[in-house]
């Protein structure tokens, strides 16, 4: 099993009244993504910022390596916090060399890494613009770029997709995966389920406070992302629902989805589809992780840990 960088144990966190955070673990380990998925005021943001010791937990522990709380050491953390925003009227190299030595990181090393980043995010000849001149997307990737200028062991993401375009999405995708392929750890979190879903190992799904998931990504879409028939065509909803080995079926138009159970067998399945039916296009395809969460999320009593020994 590979090394342990993070472990979060057990935190709670309340507002007042609100417990916002309910006995919270999950470990990060060498080199794997490992994403914090919810959605909406799930906890995500309140989770990272206790990890990043910007709040403190009620109750539970942060340990990086073997070091607690304030003995963290945090150079070796990178962090793009939800909130972006950089100082307007600073030079886009300056900004850069500033996160660097807030690290301690060597001003020449770091000069050039941020040049190489720049032409990699597609602003090579910018590290002289102000960040005013920037666009949002461009100064969200300067600021990705302070996160990582330290090259940090473990990387810390709070929504990095968020207002990106779909190219500059794939941008940091591919990135986020390569830090990962070069050996730094990365928490990431998000409540877009289908962009994560092919990118992280593993995942923590947090709901109101609560684990839902915890485990592999493979695991979870063995023991949850059973496959499903769609079909065009007119169809009584009736006779799809006495179908063998569906469990439910939604419709729209012409348009059945028809959910399968976890045992189904495709191929034999669908060799025994009656000849009655009217099939203008079908396609069999595993639920996504974005279906499985909105499933979870509203029936807690599917909430169990999966794989809980790879977990
Ligand atoms: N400083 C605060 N004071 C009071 N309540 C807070 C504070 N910070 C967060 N909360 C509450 O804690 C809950 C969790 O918020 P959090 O920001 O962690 O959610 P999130 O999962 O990151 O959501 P999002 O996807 O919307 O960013 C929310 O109900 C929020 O209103």
């Amino acid at each position: 099993m590979l090394n342990k960088v993070l472990s979060v144990e057990n935190l709670q966190k309340s507002f007042k009244n609100a417990k916002v955070l309910k006995d919270i673990s999950f470990d990060v380990r060498e080199g794997e993504i490992m994403a914090i998925l919810g959605p909406n005021g799930a906890g995500k943001s309140t989770t990272i910022r206790n990890i990043m010791g910007i709040m403190y937990p009620d109750e539970g522990s942060v340990t990086f390596h073997n070091h607690n709380g304030n003995e963290i050491p945090r150079y070796k953390i990178g962090y793009l916090p939800e909130e972006r925003g950089l100082y307007k009227n600073v030079k886009v190299m300056d900004i850069l060399l500033y996160f660097a030595d807030l690290k301690d990181y060597p001003k020449e090393k770091a000069k050039q890494r941020a040049l190489d980043y720049l032409k990699k995010f597609d602003l090579e000849g910018k590290e002289n613009s102000p960040v005013e001149e920037l666009s949002k997307g461009q100064g969200q990737k300067i600021q990705f770029i302070g996160s990582i200028i330290h090259e940090p062991e473990l990387l810390i993401l709070d929504e990095p997709f968020s207002g990106l375009d779909p190219v500059s999405q794939e941008v940091f995708k591919n990135e986020i995966k390569q830090l990962a392929k070069n050996g730094t750890s990365i928490l990431l979190s998000s409540h877009q389920m289908n962009l994560v879903e092919e990118m992280c190992d593993r995942l923590f799904m947090i709901n109101r406070g609560e684990k839902v998931i915890y485990g592999l990504m493979d695991d979870v879409k063995k023991e949850y992302a059973n496959f499903k028939c769609t079909i065009r065509g007119k169809n009584e909803q009736s006779t799809l629902e006495s179908l063998p080995e569906v469990t439910r079926v939604e419709q729209s138009d012409e348009i059945s989805i028809l959910y399968l159970t976890q045992e189904v067998e495709v191929t034999k399945w669908l060799s025994q589809l009656p000849e009655t039916l009217d099939v203008q296009e079908l396609s069999v395809d595993r639920v996504s992780l974005h279906e499985i969460f909105v499933d979870i999320a509203t029936d807690q009593t599917l909430a169990q840990e999966v794989g809980a020994s790879n977990a």
